[in-house]
């Protein structure tokens, strides 16, 4: 039955009577008692039904198909019942009282589709990492994630990728006109390519120098979509809440749309990186340099690799200035989280983008930043530091549940910066073990955290005396440890005849190498190792958007 609102009828579900209403915004069915009155409801917004195909249908796990007269089959997203952010794939078959009345639904059904998903992507370029995680990114996408973009009408093209940066130069150079957006099967450091590709292929359409960074970088008109294959797939469960593919599939073919700050890193007046979970020095990257040994291990090279580098004991010396964000606006001791619809995060798109009317859909692509932000004053600080750590999101994952600072914001224009002084080993351990619960890890005399927009990194100035006494040490050292320097390099570097003269230049380097007071680390950028000693960072806002939605603070369940 047709009316203003939508359409309405008897449909059966297993020789039971429901009532099914479709209205403007919401398609519910409510199963009938033999006095037609109601029992239990199901209602499931438009915009959450994920296809309507006519007959008898499954998808998953395996595809079965029944051509029968009269029947439909609804898929929708269905969240878990163990609450939480995993969904599933709802389905459920309806039979009619004719054929005409079974077409009359699923024609509805569409149309509702149409109206109400004008972000649902229509093709999308997907590329799969082999090699990311547990190796398993191709029969995830195939078992998982195709059935579901098949169902909605998704057309992907998909490309396996035969060698690391393959995805970042196809994005950078290739024709992507049709594309709606870019998924990626894998993990952080595959997201990484995407965010590049896409990132720097905007800026080149936009005339825009990337290495300056007090210019307003275009925000990216696709969208990225992430299926979780990797290690750590960070990215993934901040802005998801758990790390499951099909939950993934299901945000992306439902268009939702989550904009995501992106911080850009600078050395030498020169873009090197770009960041939005890890950037971090000290431990963080001595743990990356380390994992890398041992990648064969799959995910579990962080625990291992963790354990030694915590073994090692290091600090490091090193000056951090920060350009701090307003206070007023929120802080990252607040004990807020970023959820989805955050009130921090609107706040944040009215103010940076105050051309910009629909809150819901923050889709890069239709307006532009007009900041009247001031600079505001730099700070400075100067130490031997256990780690440096600049995250733009809360950075949760499966080892940090509540992430690196978990009242961090996924879309405010702005980062945390997490300052670990150098403490002894059970300071720092219970620093690091705080991650894994929900007792507060900045609430040690050793940490400090603040909100920035703007990150300068470099070494302190070592004295002359400092040199020589940390080189005369080097001399008489019967051993060099360093991690970042091959065996045949650091032999060539040291086996030198000892009356030769060394230039002040190689002496900072050998003792930068090689002693405990001035050694250098590395940076972790998201995955991937950074050797610059000086770097400028600067959050950019909103400058990419997933298909995802930020994080659902409680299950929203679809019965009544
Ligand atoms: C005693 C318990 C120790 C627990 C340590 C807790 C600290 C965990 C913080 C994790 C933050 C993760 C931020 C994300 C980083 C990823 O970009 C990066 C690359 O991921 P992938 O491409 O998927 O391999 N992952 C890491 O750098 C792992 C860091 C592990 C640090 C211990
Ligand atoms: N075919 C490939 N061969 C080798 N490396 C690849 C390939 N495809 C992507 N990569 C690289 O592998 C790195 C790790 O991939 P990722 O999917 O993040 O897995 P993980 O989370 O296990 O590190 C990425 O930085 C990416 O550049
Ligand atoms: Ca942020």
């Amino acid at each position: 039955m047709e009316s203003d609102v939508g359409f309405e009828s008897s449909v059966w579900v297993c020789r039971k009577r429901y009532r099914a209403v479709l209205t403007g915004w919401h398609f519910k069915w409510t199963e009938l008692d033999k006095n037609n009155r109601d029992k239990k409801t199901v209602l499931v917004p438009v915009s959450e039904v994920i296809g309507v195909e006519q007959g008898r249908l499954q998808i998953l796990p395996r595809k079965s198909v029944e051509d029968t007269e009269k029947d439909f089959t609804v898929f929708y997203v269905n969240r878990s019942t163990s609450g939480g952010s995993l969904w599933q794939l709802g389905r459920i078959q309806f039979t009619c009282l004719s054929r005409t009345l079974r077409d009359q639904w699923t024609e509805h059904l569409r149309t509702a589709l149409k109206t109400h998903g004008p972000l649902r992507p229509h093709k999308l370029l997907v590329f799969i990492n082999p090699f990311g995680g547990k190796k398993k990114g191709r029969q995830i996408y195939h078992s998982v994630v195709a059935p579901v973009f098949e169902l909605a009408g998704i057309s992907s093209h998909v490309i396996v990728t035969e060698r690391a940066h393959q995805a970042r130069d196809y994005l950078l150079k290739k024709n992507l006109t049709g594309f709606d957006g870019v998924v990626c099967v894998g993990g952080d450091g595959m997201f990484s390519e995407l965010l590049h590709g896409l990132i720097g292929r905007t800026q080149q359409e936009a005339g825009l120098c990337e290495n300056d960074p007090a210019v307003t970088l275009q925000p990216c008109p696709l969208h990225i979509g992430i299926i979780p294959a990797g290690s750590t797939d960070c990215v993934c469960y901040a802005t998801v809440g758990v790390i499951d593919p099909l939950t993934s599939a299901l945000h992306i073919v439902i268009g939702d749309s989550q904009p995501l700050d992106v911080c850009s890193v600078h050395h030498a007046s020169a873009i090197v990186r770009y960041s939005v979970s890890l950037l971090g020095y000290g431990f963080y990257g001595d743990v990356l340099a380390e994992s890398e040994k041992h990648r064969w291990m799959g995910p579990l090279r962080y625990d291992i690799s963790g354990s030694l580098v915590y073994l090692r004991n290091r600090s490091y010396a090193a000056k951090v200035e920060y350009l701090p964000a307003d206070p007023l606006l929120s802080s990252p001791r607040d004990k807020t989280r970023c959820l989805s619809g955050c009130r921090v995060c609107s706040r944040s798109t009215e103010r940076l983008f105050p051309n910009h009317s629909d809150s819901s859909s923050l889709s890069s692509s239709r307006f532009s930043q007009t900041s009247t932000d001031s600079e505001g004053e730099w700070v400075t600080v100067e130490g031997r530091f256990r780690c440096v750590a600049l995250t733009c999101m809360s950075s949760s994952c499966a080892r940090s549940p509540l992430g690196l600072s978990p009242s961090a914001h996924l879309a405010d224009g702005t980062g945390d910066l997490i300052l670990v002084w150098d403490t002894h080993p059970l300071g720092f351990l219970k620093f690091l073990y705080r991650h894994t619960s929900t007792e507060d890890q900045f609430d040690l005399p050793f940490v400090e955290v603040h909100r920035v927009k703007a990150v300068r990194f470099s070494l302190p100035k070592v004295s002359e005396e400092q040199k020589q006494e940390e080189f005369s040490e080097l001399r008489g050292a019967d051993e060099v440890e360093s991690g970042y320097l091959d065996n045949g390099s650091q032999q060539s570097l040291l086996q030198r005849d000892t009356r030769h003269q060394e230039t002040d230049e190689q002496k900072t380097f050998l003792c930068g190498l090689c002693c405990n007071k001035t050694a250098a680390s590395v940076w972790n950028c998201d995955g991937e190792i950074l050797s610059f000693k000086e770097i400028l960072c600067k959050v950019h806002a909103q400058l990419v958007c997933l298909y995802a939605r930020g994080i659902e603070e409680a299950a929203i369940r679809n019965c009544i």
